[in-house]
């Protein structure tokens, strides 16, 4: 698979705290890719890093197939991004806006900004000023100013946050849009996983800047949604040993401390149960239960951030 972003062993510090920590990512090219986290796990880190705007501490970035040197400039001409993304000037008009940034960037052209707003749906004669503008709008210009040169990669921070239903819909059309019909790689950051839904093709999960995991967003769902056993038992520590050991079975969590979750099934639960209640074990619940990606997500990062 051909990556467009890779990154090995990223990590940053802060005043001493680590804000990411070792992070490898690869985002496949003309995939939408999502860094999904809470507040504060770090993507806009990462993104900043991945532009250039964030020295980091140590490890590497390659984009577009190109080991980055700290602040090498001339790669991110074919970069557009949301972060960082312009004070638009609240008493100017879409096209008055765009024309203000296109020239800070070299030259203003009408017809690359009549598309860029026919690309995110917003009218190039319209007279309402930015003050105007929804918080949808607001988005949509903001991702406009960042296509507005064509570029092969979008990393775009958090762009349906605090969008309505509505709003979240419409910005998962456009977003797709611009990958299957214009054909771009774009990074996308959410601490929503419902926003990431219908889509992300890819998913990296980031907790505490941390890479907890990376595939593509059908895997972890086939991944996620199996079923698993659930025994709560007087003897965890013994019952634990036991299924490994002697079941020979693979993967078992331990939630709290007298539960035992199986997600190996090789045995059903009658079968278990007869086993553990031969070997001597007393079992107070034994159930089939399933994993959703929701509770699979909380589970990892430990609660209500993500949901
Ligand atoms: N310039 C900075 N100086 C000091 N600490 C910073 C700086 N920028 C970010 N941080 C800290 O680094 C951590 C990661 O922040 P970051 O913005 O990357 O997270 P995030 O996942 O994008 O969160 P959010 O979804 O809230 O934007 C946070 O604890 C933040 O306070």
């Amino acid at each position: 698979m051909e990556y467009t972003i890779q990154t090995y062993g990223l990590c940053k510090k802060y005043g001493g705290c680590s804000v990411v920590q070792n992070v490898s990512m690869h985002v496949p090219k003309g995939k939408i890719y999502g860094l999904l986290g809470r507040n504060g796990a770090g993507k806009t880190t990462i993104m900043k890093i991945l532009l250039g705007l964030v020295k980091k501490d140590s490890g590497s970035v390659t984009l577009f197939n190109q080991v980055m040197a700290d602040y090498q400039s001339g790669i991110y001409a074919r970069i557009g991004s949301t972060i960082e993304s312009p004070g638009f000037y609240s008493n100017l008009t879409a096209v008055e806006n765009l024309s203000v940034f296109s020239r800070l960037r070299g030259k203003v052209d009408k017809n690359k900004i009549r598309n860029a707003l026919n690309v995110v749906g917003l009218p190039y004669q319209d007279k309402k000023i930015f003050s105007k503008y929804s918080l949808g709008m607001k988005q949509r210009l903001a991702i406009a100013n960042a296509i507005i040169n064509d570029p092969e990669l979008l990393i775009l921070d958090e762009p349906t946050n605090g969008l309505d239903p509505i709003g979240i819909a419409e910005m998962r059309i456009l977003i797709r849009r611009l990958s299957h019909e214009c054909g771009k790689t774009i990074l996308i950051s959410s601490h929503q996983l419902s926003e990431m839904e219908q889509m992300v093709d890819w998913i990296g999960i980031i907790h505490e800047g941390r890479m907890l995991e990376e595939c593509s967003y059908q895997q972890l769902e086939e991944n996620r949604q199996h079923s698993y056993i659930r025994l709560v038992v007087k003897e965890p520590e013994q019952v634990y040993e036991y299924l490994k050991k002697t079941l020979s079975i693979e993967n078992i969590k331990r939630p709290e401390a007298s539960a035992i979750e199986i997600y190996d099934l090789k045995y059903g639960t009658l079968e278990l149960n007869s086993r553990l209640f031969a070997a001597g074990f007393a079992v107070a619940e034994i159930s089939k239960c399933q994993n959703s990606l929701e509770d699979y997500f909380k589970k990892m990062t430990g609660g209500a951030g993500i949901a």
